[in-house]
């Protein structure tokens, strides 16, 4: 494979395209470092390759490039999960290929997405810094077509286990939104363990905090739940200082978990088991306190999908008909892009044969007209 040595442009023989399988050769222009995580880089890069239907060779872009370094032992699940899915609010893998880096050495492997220009951590600081939250029609566009990418993942079993602002893609021109960072994704078995020390603290179901071996696609309703609730406040609403801090910070919405759900999430549990209500009106009230300048169905809302027991937290198709959206609905519903001065339509309900599937006998409440 050709490489010009920690260039920010270099030529490369295969390149697979995710959507054909085939192979090219492109070239990578590199120019702007967008994110660094734990793990991986991400760059935005255009590539020039040679396009078969006009055989001519063009310049593509922009992109996305997240860099990881390849797994020796087992595949890339990131890898795998992005080759399959397939939605409008899930970020596309375009074209995927290992590099060798001339720094240390190793194998990359080198995602390359389609690239939204912000997340949704930008868009919540952007409003906050304004002293404004996310206009209400955003807000509701935004978090129904998370709950649509959350539907059509969980009915293939598929947990993203890092649900979080940054980790949610957004265009505010169109006011599109996309989920990315597929690198702690899982399909769940039922009945089989897995890892809990996954997800970011803030963002991270009760249930994961108390060490729950078998859990379920509810962990990400859970990290809905809390991206909801930051663009109505502007900052993460459960921030504790610590993974077990956590818990007490979710029992100041919540009140303390029952003493079921510990023996029920993991016997073995042996962290502080927080017993005392901190506050003293309902769970009801105590919503509309902290929630005070929020509309009761963006409150009712939340009461539904805030829920310790994940057997009685709100599932996608359960959200997606709850009567915050139905402003969505109506015939005339239009947004206006920031800083635009005219408003734009947008396309929530192209749901697929497969997403009408999943969502069952709620299909035609979902589908009629609120008008
Ligand atoms: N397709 C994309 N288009 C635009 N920006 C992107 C794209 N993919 C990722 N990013 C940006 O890069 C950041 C890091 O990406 P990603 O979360 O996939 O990497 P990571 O190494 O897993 O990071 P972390 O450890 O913070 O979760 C994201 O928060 C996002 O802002």
């Amino acid at each position: 494979m050709p490489q010009n040595n920690h260039s920010d442009e270099y030529t490369l023989d295969q390149v697979i395209n995710n959507l054909s399988g085939t192979s090219n050769r492109m070239t990578v222009t590199e120019y702007n470092k967008i994110g660094e995580g734990a793990f991986g880089t991400v760059v935005e890069a255009v590539l020039n390759y040679t396009d078969p239907p006009n055989n001519t060779e063009e310049t593509h872009g922009p992109f996305a490039i997240k860099r990881v370094p390849a797994q020796t032992e087992y595949k890339s699940r990131e890898l795998e999960i992005l080759r399959v899915v397939n939605h409008p609010n899930i970020v596309s893998l375009r074209f995927f290929f290992d590099k060798k880096s001339s720094i240390d050495g190793k194998i990359y492997q080198n995602l390359v997405m389609e690239c939204l220009p912000s997340n949704l951590q930008s868009e919540i600081k952007y409003y906050r810094q304004l002293k404004y939250t996310i206009p209400y029609p955003h807000m509701k566009a935004y978090t129904f077509q998370l709950t649509r990418a959350m539907l059509y993942l969980h009915g293939f079993g598929i947990s993203h286990r890092d649900i979080k602002p940054s980790n949610i893609l957004v265009d505010p021109s169109s006011v599109t939104l996309k989920i990315c960072d597929f690198g702690s994704a899982k399909k769940l078995e039922p009945n089989q363990s897995s890892v809990s020390y996954i997800c970011s603290r803030y963002y991270r179901a009760p249930e994961l905090i108390v060490g729950c071996p078998i859990y379920t696609t509810k962990i990400d309703i859970w990290g809905l739940g809390c991206v909801i609730a930051e663009m109505f406040l502007g900052k993460p609403i459960f921030q504790g200082q610590s993974p077990e801090l956590q818990l007490k910070e979710i029992s100041k919405l919540l009140g303390p978990p029952p003493k079921t759900f510990y023996f029920k999430s993991n016997p073995q549990y042996r962290g502080n088991m927080y017993q005392n209500k901190l506050f003293s009106c309902s769970v009801e009230d105590r919503f509309k306190q902290i929630f005070s300048n929020s509309p009761p169905d963006a409150i009712d809302l939340l009461l539904k999908i805030l829920v310790y027991d994940p057997d009685f937290r709100a599932s996608p198709r359960s959200v997606l008909v709850h009567p915050f959206f139905y402003e969505l609905k109506k015939e005339n519903f239009k947004v206006y892009p920031r800083g635009a001065s005219e408003p734009i339509s947008l396309n929530l309900f192209n749901f697929s044969k497969y997403e009408l599937e999943l969502l069952g006998p709620l299909k035609d409440e979902l589908l009629k007209s609120s008008e």
